[in-house]
């Protein structure tokens, strides 16, 4: 018998239920020009139908029966869309997430480019013209004229265009009687960006006369007229913002015949094109050239590559990146700097731009599908050496990777809620092992996994202590809430805060006011104490729930009744927590009226450009007091803003979350970094019920190593990362008595299968199920199961996990159920 080769595809379809390769037999055409990573077109199904699949591995020998094979039908692609090394990570983070292979295979693969199989008809060349009188059907003569005068027609459009009725078994028949014939081409669509363009159409010189033509009263179709005259074409939006009219104004000129309305392609390039100011490069401080040489020396014998720096806020890590990058390119090697989304503003885009110029590509979430496939296309084809952008920037097709940075490497952001359901952090390392490249985390505030790791030498720790410009970290001033209600202010704002915030609008100042705002949720706490109420076994504050009048642990479960009167003190100033930022602008606004005051959340930054706007406003001094949530503490580097206020340190001290200390510490030390960039001297004031907390007391003293040595013990009290794992089980449904019953089974057989499979089940804790704490999202029902393990054993916990639920062999009522997986998540939600 011959010798056959295979290959194993993931098949795009949805409606799959199995997870799993499928293969198929190359034919014997293919055989040299196959690769793993091109994409082909397969027969699925009981119908065949075609679609699209990507190889991942082609080998010689299987244990399948290879009559029961089908053959691959075509190639999509002449050269690999994805490399080796990317399939390796590929496969690798399909089994690191448990998720499955087509939603892994799409995050590597550039978005914005659909394939499709287009058919096409054209005239058998040398036919008999005989052949053609002989036929008597209409219809056919039909097809037969209309493929005589085109070139190149596809079937749809010819059936757009000769409505006939049943065309296609009149094309079958002319196909049978070999006088045309059918052949298939695979086009690719990118999405195309439109824009609507207005264009003159008269002479410059017949203005007046058209002014005198139309109605005297038709002001707004004149100022049109007037402002076009100067020019020659303008997007219609653009037009209709700088003559202050409306579409149906313009329509009007057009119908007249003086304008014309094009729809035209817009070139695209997400790096704005206003002039980027030149980043020159900076006589390095004595730390950084330590930092920079450490790392080179490293790289260069051979010893390690893979290093955490921590720098204070101001130290110049972007001047570190930007050098080791220079020094990569000199090395024909190529760079990757991930950023987290809100950060990724045009003032930090430009740092790299105006170092770098058009070796730079951008990457984040807000381009368009086509944009973002014209930059993945200029890496893919090596048209540039580096690339910025947020998370998913780590999969950017370089062939010859040196360097990924990833700066501000605590951020939660790195983490993907959606499936596949990675760690950014865990992705590059594996990315560099397998391509041999460097990889650098960069903080302030380091991760407590990236420190611990560190502090075992799985990465090199290098330090930054002291600011780029010798200025010394804004002190700040922590201001006990409780003394406040003792004192009979009972407002948002201390007496010292609001003093302060006076005093910097005399001095034309600029000031930030912080509220961490996220999630839904409230804790329960005593105004006059300062105690809240927390779950003892986990704690974790616990939320309280408005429509039950209960609070609830959301690790475990436990509910209590609210209390009416503090336990600890007795008064009556227990109640639950809350204040938006937009409460705190209503109350700014109200004590200060003549300041310039803007809110910067998700509500005011919703729209394209909005967030930029409002950091410019700051940056030209046209704002007095900026309000704002975790958005305005990143990367912002402002010289005359000398005043942060932290308005509630409690808001996130209180979060439902084992990391609720790190990220109070996290937050305060970003914020506070906010102040005195400048030549004056910043200051920062927090406000908080909890002053002695160490988080706070810690950031205050700018020791991030204290903080650390305390946080770390209690983690591993209380067994939380990075000692275990955390695995969020999510099962949703409609039905919400079946999804109980369904849950409950779920959670009953992992227990028996971990008990009868594991050794040691004391390093494992299955936790539930409960109602997940947003238990009903979109009508839909939500149940959880949380799993805590010891490291030791989260690789058999997974496979349990896999062979349960990932290839779906326990969940019989796949359409009734959704249930999704995520290790070690940010929030259990
Ligand atoms: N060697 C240097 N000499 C003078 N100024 C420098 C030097 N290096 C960096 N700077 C300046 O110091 C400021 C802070 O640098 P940068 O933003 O890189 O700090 P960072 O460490 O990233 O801080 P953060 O963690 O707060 O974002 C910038 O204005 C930068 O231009
Ligand atoms: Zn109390
Ligand atoms: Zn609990």
């Amino acid at each position: 018998m011959e010798k056959k080769v295979f290959a194993e595809v993931i098949v795009d379809n949805k409606s799959t239920k199995t997870d799993r390769l499928y293969t198929y037999i190359v034919p014997d055409r293919f055989e040299n020009d196959l690769k793993v990573g091109m994409r082909v077109l397969v027969p699925f199904g009981r119908g065949n139908k075609k679609i699209e699949g990507l190889v991942v591995n082609i080998k010689n020998d299987i244990n399948i029966k290879v009559s029961r094979l089908k053959y691959i039908d075509s190639l999509v692609d002449n050269k690999p869309i994805l490399s080796q090394e990317m399939i390796k990570l590929g496969l690798w983070m399909k089994k690191k997430y448990l998720a499955q292979y087509i939603d892994v295979f799409k995050t590597l693969m550039p978005t914005g480019i659909t394939n499709k199989v287009v058919k096409y008809l054209k005239l058998n060349e040398n036919i008999d013209e005989c052949k053609i009188q002989k036929i008597k059907s209409i219809n056919q003569r039909k097809i037969i004229e209309y493929l005589k005068h085109t070139n190149k027609a596809d079937v749809n459009t010819i059936k757009r265009n000769l409505n006939i009725k049943n065309i296609i078994s009149s094309i079958n028949s002319l196909c049978e009687k070999e006088i045309i014939e059918m052949y298939e081409e695979i086009e690719t669509e990118v999405n195309k960006k439109y824009q609507k363009v207005v264009y003159r159409k008269f002479d410059a010189d017949n203005k007046n006369e058209i002014l005198k033509k139309l109605n005297s009263r038709a002001y707004k179709q004149k100022a049109v007229v007037e402002f076009i005259t100067d020019i020659k074409y303008i997007g219609l939006k653009e037009l209709m913002i700088k003559t202050n009219s409306s579409l149906s104004t313009i329509k009007a000129l057009r119908d007249k015949g003086y304008l014309s309305i094009k729809d035209e392609e817009v070139k695209r390039n997400p790096i704005n094109n206003k002039a980027i100011v030149e980043n020159k490069k900076l006589q390095l401080t004595n730390q950084q050239k330590e930092c920079i040489n450490t790392i080179l020396k490293n790289i260069e014998k051979n010893k390690c590559n893979k290093f955490l720096i921590h720098g204070v806020t101001g130290s110049g890590k972007t001047e570190v990146y930007l050098r080791l990058i220079e020094r990569m390119l000199k090395w024909n090697k190529q760079a990757i700097v991930l950023v987290p989304e809100i950060s990724l503003t045009p003032q930090t885009v430009e740092r790299f731009v105006g170092r770098f110029g058009d070796k730079v590509a951008v990457l984040h979430s807000r381009l368009s599908l086509g944009e973002r496939y014209d930059e993945w296309r200029k890496i893919k084809e090596g048209k540039v050496q580096i690339a910025v952008g947020a998370r998913s920037a780590v999969f950017a097709p370089f062939d010859n990777l040196g360097l990924i940075v990833i700066d501000e490497e605590h951020e939660n952001s790195y983490k993907s809620s959606m499936s596949p359901k990675y760690n950014t952090l865990e992705v590059a390392e594996k990315r560099c092992k397998l391509e041999g490249a460097t990889l650098i985390l960069g903080s302030a505030t380091p991760s407590i996994e990236s420190y611990y790791r560190s502090l075992k030498n799985e990465l090199k720790l290098l330090k930054l202590t002291e600011r780029a410009n010798k200025k010394s970290l804004p002190p700040i001033e922590v201001v006990d809430m409780r003394k406040e209600l003792d004192k009979g202010n009972k407002s948002i704002f201390s007496e010292k805060l609001l003093n302060a915030i006076k005093e910097n609008l005399e001095n034309n100042k600029q000031t930030i006011l912080f509220l961490n705002r996220r999630g839904f949720s409230t804790f329960v706490s005593c105004r006059k104490c300062g105690y809240v109420a927390k779950c003892k076994q986990c704690d974790i504050s616990l939320t309280y729930h408005m429509n039950k009048d209960l609070l609830k642990c959301h690790y475990c479960g436990f509910t209590m009744r609210t209390p009416r009167i503090c336990p600890e003190c007795g008064s009556e100033y227990i109640k639950y927590f809350g204040v938006g930022t937009e409460k705190i602008e209503e109350v700014v606004k109200h004590l200060f009226p003549t300041a310039r005051v803007e809110r910067m959340d998700v509500d005011t930054t919703s729209r394209k450009g909005s967030h930029e706007k409002i950091l410019n406003k700051v940056k030209n001094g046209n704002i007095d007091i900026l309000i704002g949530t975790q958005m305005i503490t990143k990367g912002l580097d402002f010289h005359n803003v000398t005043l942060v206020g932290i308005i509630a340190a409690d808001m996130t001290l209180n979060l439902p979350d084992f990391r609720a200390a790190e990220r109070t510490f996290q937050l305060t030390t970003q914020v506070s970094g906010r102040a005195g960039r400048g030549e004056a001297q910043g200051r920062v004031i927090l406000q908080t019920y909890e002053p002695e907390h160490y988080s706070i007391t810690t950031s205050q003293a700018h020791n991030y190593v204290e903080f650390y040595e305390k946080e770390i013990k209690i983690r591993e009290e209380f067994e939380y990362p990075p000692f275990t794992n955390i695995i969020n089980i999510v099962v949703t449904s409609k039905d919400e008595k079946k999804l109980y019953t369904f849950t409950k089974r779920l959670f009953q057989h992992l227990d028996k299968t971990i008990n009868n499979n594991i050794k040691k089940v004391e390093d494992i804790e299955l936790i539930g199920p409960n109602p997940a704490p947003l238990s009903r999202i979109k009508g839909s029902y939500r149940w959880q199961i949380l799993i805590k393990c010891k490291n030791s054993k989260i690789e058999s916990v997974k496979q349990i996990l896999e062979e349960t639920i990932t290839s779906n062999k326990f969940n019989e009522y796949f359409n009734l159920f959704k249930i999704s997986i995520d290790i070690n998540p940010n929030s259990i939600m």
